[in-house]
């Protein structure tokens, strides 16, 4: 060996493979205003559309008069849902099991649904013309509040529902009522409550709040009428459901169909659903033959697309007088809006809501959640939580809490001793799930050490004497959580969206020269796959990840796969991406072994190579055996080194993780300060630990957001209060805390490479801690329990009520 010979080390190095803090290969377009996102998309002769909406909550809608509207010279056509009726397209399937109108069919159930879709020549003509098309409406009785939604006298929201008492999930009780879904032992666990020591019991709501991605939702839809071919570009995380759910509707054939997802400037679930805006675009340029964009302004985005939460979790927890957690009861009263449009896989209507026994050993338990109509937009999209996951955190973390001040114990010490021991892994919950691993113990001890707990709460004790003494006017709140998370959905034996099952896939393809391109069914939206996925294949085939281009979102190349959301793109494609490199690897072992001769079996793989046992000066390198791979003609082997693997996981992956948020609160002004916030993740194996931090501080920077101040608010008839960046809450550089991010690394036993999903845990995590730490501060003066958003207002009304203003 001379001194050009690279070390192992060096070797390993040089591939830039699991564990590497490889810099992002996509941030050079970003950071260069080079990325191609759906706007960037330009057609000759492209159209534009915009959508007439209701200024009312709930109306009757009696006439629509286009006539004005369509005499601007630019108009091409206005559609409304009479045009689209004769192609049965003026109603849409939903992902939940319901249907949506995509155009006002009678009448409008939320305040900026869609009624008419003016296109035009140009976006500024389709505005304009949007104010000029004339509709009456008759203002019907607004329900905005689930309960009253429910009231016997309650007006009928969904009259096409009317008198079918049975839906896509079960019975309906009310005329308003979607299902009502349970899970769990509810008379084992009615019992254990009535037979406890100790209960706490408390109404705990998760507010209505919105992902807000900064590009909003938008397709470009082009019908080749020559070659009978559709294309279509958007904003699309599960870009194939987009292209056979579109065959399904439109009778074109799936092969004739091809939907790209180009770049996209955030997804955080707001991009899973079917949007009305899509259906038109498509049918437009159908009808018209031109291509057509549909892009939404920031507005529409907030007031129509997919909303998340809007959970009202009543909980009850029963313990031992020493704090061991005897049963969990929950009820939910779920606001779903106008329209069943959840984006839940199709068995489960609340999501993965049942995984809200959280980090703790519960003997029994039992989950309800009732599904409700009312006048708001439709949704209920995970944001940031694989399906309703960070409802689920919240209320076991706040139940915790309650629980602890009702046992007058510490908080940090009543998780500690009901943890999930590491020896119970895989563990079965009492609501079904069997989480695969953790070591929870750990990760905690950990946590509170970082964080000095201890000194922590002496500080506290001090600053509550000072207080009271009149010495200072701002409180000490430590914000406690320790999660678990489901992500990976999943396998397809109960996954399913529409009947598809939750699989993923990846496609090799080796070039001669040993550089390779690898294809995935998921579709990054700013996550970094064509990095990460790249690291993952460079440590399975021995290539460095730079010589390694991966390309998502174009149905046309990329294998089938079910989209990236719920942190499934690791978990699931992740898999599928290993197990195909080794596919990879067994073939270029057939082709070391011809070019060494020597047997297979003498052969063995070392970081970028195979070589001979024993000899391993006698190697093939991955790049050498590429080459062969086209150059030789091998006995009995095909030309060639491409593989392609489709992966059905058998279990979900259950990451965890422990936050602790200390917060300073003004008492007279409601202001609060972040002082510190420390953020403990295990997503088992880490591919790039760059990427993961960069998530966590993208998650955390939303928890806080919604926990803080981030809201869609209606006012009592319907009216959306919070429809600009100027209301909704969006943290800029200013707000946003520092953030210490730590970790441990409990693999998967069942994922090939052992890793977890890690994109949404931050979300999960950091809400019900700095809403913990709001609690916390004020837990020494009585508070219990108070609703989320903690905006300035709010926590300073917390004050006055417990008659801490004097
Ligand atoms: N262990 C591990 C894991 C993971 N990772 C990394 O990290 C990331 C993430 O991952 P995940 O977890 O698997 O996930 P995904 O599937 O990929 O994605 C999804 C997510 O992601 C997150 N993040 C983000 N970021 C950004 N930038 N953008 C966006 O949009 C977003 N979104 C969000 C959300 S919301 Mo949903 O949709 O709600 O359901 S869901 C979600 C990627 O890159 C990967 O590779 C690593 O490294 N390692
Ligand atoms: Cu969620």
């Amino acid at each position: 060996m001379n001194d050009l010979t690279p070390t192992r080390e060096e070797r390993i190095a040089n591939l830039k493979g699991l564990g590497s803090s490889r810099k992002r290969v996509e941030d050079a377009r970003f950071t260069q205003g080079k990325g191609n996102y759906v706007d960037d998309i330009k057609m000759p002769g492209m159209l534009f559309g915009d959508f007439v909406r209701s200024p009312y909550a709930h109306a009757r809608v009696k006439s629509i008069n286009a006539d004005a509207a369509k005499a601007i010279p630019g108009v091409v056509a206005v559609l409304t849902a009479a045009d689209l009726a004769p192609l049965n397209l003026h109603w849409m399937p939903t992902l939940a099991g319901d249907k949506q109108m995509v155009l006002a069919d009678g009448k409008v159930l939320f305040q900026g649904q869609e009624v008419a879709f003016v296109v035009a020549t140009d976006r500024y003509i389709a505005a304009d013309a949007v104010e000029k098309v004339e509709v009456e409406y008759e203002e019907l009785p607004v329900i905005t509040d689930p309960f009253k939604a429910l009231e016997p006298d309650a007006a009928v929201l969904r009259e096409d529902l009317n008198g079918i008492m049975s839906g896509a999930h079960g019975p309906r009780r009310h005329h308003n009522h979607i299902f009502l879904w349970e899970t769990g032992d509810k008379e084992a666990t009615e019992q254990a409550l009535d037979a406890a020591e100790v209960v706490a019991e408390e109404m705990v709501y998760y507010h209505r709040t919105h992902p807000c991605p900064l590009e909003t939702c938008g397709t470009v839809a082009s019908m080749d009428k020559v070659n009978g071919k559709l294309t279509v570009w958007g904003t699309f995380q599960a870009p194939h459901v987009v292209r056979t759910v579109a065959s399904l509707l439109s009778g074109i054939e799936e092969h004739n169909i091809r939907v790209v997802s180009p770049d996209i400037g955030g997804g955080f679930g707001n991009k899973v659903g079917v949007y009305p805006g899509y259906v038109c675009a498509i049918v437009a340029s159908i009808v018209t033959g031109k291509p057509v964009k549909w892009v939404e302004d920031r507005m529409d985005n907030l007031m129509a697309t997919a909303f998340a939460r809007d959970y009202w979790m009543k909980g009850r927890i029963s313990a031992t007088k020493d704090g061991k957690i005897t049963a969990l009861h929950c009820h939910v009263t779920a606001d779903h809006g106008a329209f069943d449009a959840c984006a839940d896989p199709t068995k489960f209507p609340a999501g993965f809501f049942h995984i809200c026994t959280g980090s703790y050993d519960i003997p029994v338990a039992y989950v309800g959640v009732d599904g409700v109509y009312t006048n708001k937009a439709p949704g209920g999209v995970a944001y940031r939580c694989s399906f309703r996951v960070t409802e689920a955190a919240y209320f076991i973390e706040r139940m915790i809490e309650v629980l602890a001040i009702e046992l007058n114990m510490d908080a940090a010490e009543l998780r500690r001793i009901n943890f999930i021991r590491k020896d119970q892994f895989p563990y079965q919950s009492a609501l079904g799930w069997e989480y695969d691993s953790g070591d929870y113990h750990t990760a905690w001890d950990k946590a509170l050490e970082a964080v000095n707990y201890k000194g922590l709460r002496e500080e506290q004790a001090q600053r509550i004497e000072d207080f009271k003494a009149g010495k200072t006017r701002k409180l000490l709140g430590i914000g406690l959580t320790h999660f678990t998370e489901i992500v990976g959905a999943g396998p397809v034996k109960n996954c399913d969206i529409l009947g598809m099952g939750m699989f993923d896939s990846c496609e090799i393809r080796i070039h001669p020269t040993g550089s390779a391109i690898a294809r995935l069914g998921t579709i990054s939206q700013g996550q970094g796959h064509a990095t990460t996925f790249a690291q993952i294949i460079a440590s399975e085939i021995g290539l460095s990840a730079d010589s390694i281009t991966v390309e998502e979102g174009d149905t046309d190349t990329a294998p089938y796969g079910l989209g990236t959301y719920g942190s499934r793109s690791t978990p699931v494609a992740g898999a599928a991406t290993a197990l195909c490199g080794r596919k990879i690897r067994a073939k270029a072992q057939m082709i070391a072994a011809w070019l060494l001769e020597v047997h297979e079996g003498d052969l063995e793989w070392d970081v970028d190579r195979f070589q001979v046992k024993g000899a391993p000066e006698r190697f093939k390198t991955m790049k050498d055996i590429a080459y062969a791979a086209y150059n030789q003609a091998i006995p009995g082997l095909e030309p060639g080194l491409e593989a392609v693997s489709y992966y059905d996981p058998p279990n979900m992956t259950y990451p965890f993780g422990a936050y602790i948020a200390v917060m300073e609160i003004d008492v007279d002004t409601g202001e609060h300060e972040v002082r510190q916030f420390y953020a403990l993740d295990d997503c088992g194996t880490r591919i790039n630990p760059m990427v993961i931090e960069g998530q966590v501080h993208g998650g955390a920077t939303e928890g806080y957001a919604i926990a803080m101040g981030q809201e869609i608010a209606y006012d009592e008839i319907g009216n959306v209060k919070t429809g600009t960046l100027m209301d909704f809450f969006l943290p800029t550089a200013w707000e946003t805390p520092h953030y210490t991010t730590d970790h441990t690394e409990t693999p998967s036993p069942h994922h090939p490479i052992g890793a977890k999903g890690v994109g949404e845990s931050p979300n999960v995590g950091s809400v019900p801690a700095f809403s913990n730490a709001v609690h916390d501060a004020f837990r020494a003066f009585g508070l219990r329990q108070s609703h989320m958003p903690h905006d300035h207002w709010r926590i300073w009304k917390i004050a006055r009520n417990l008659g801490l203003h004097g």
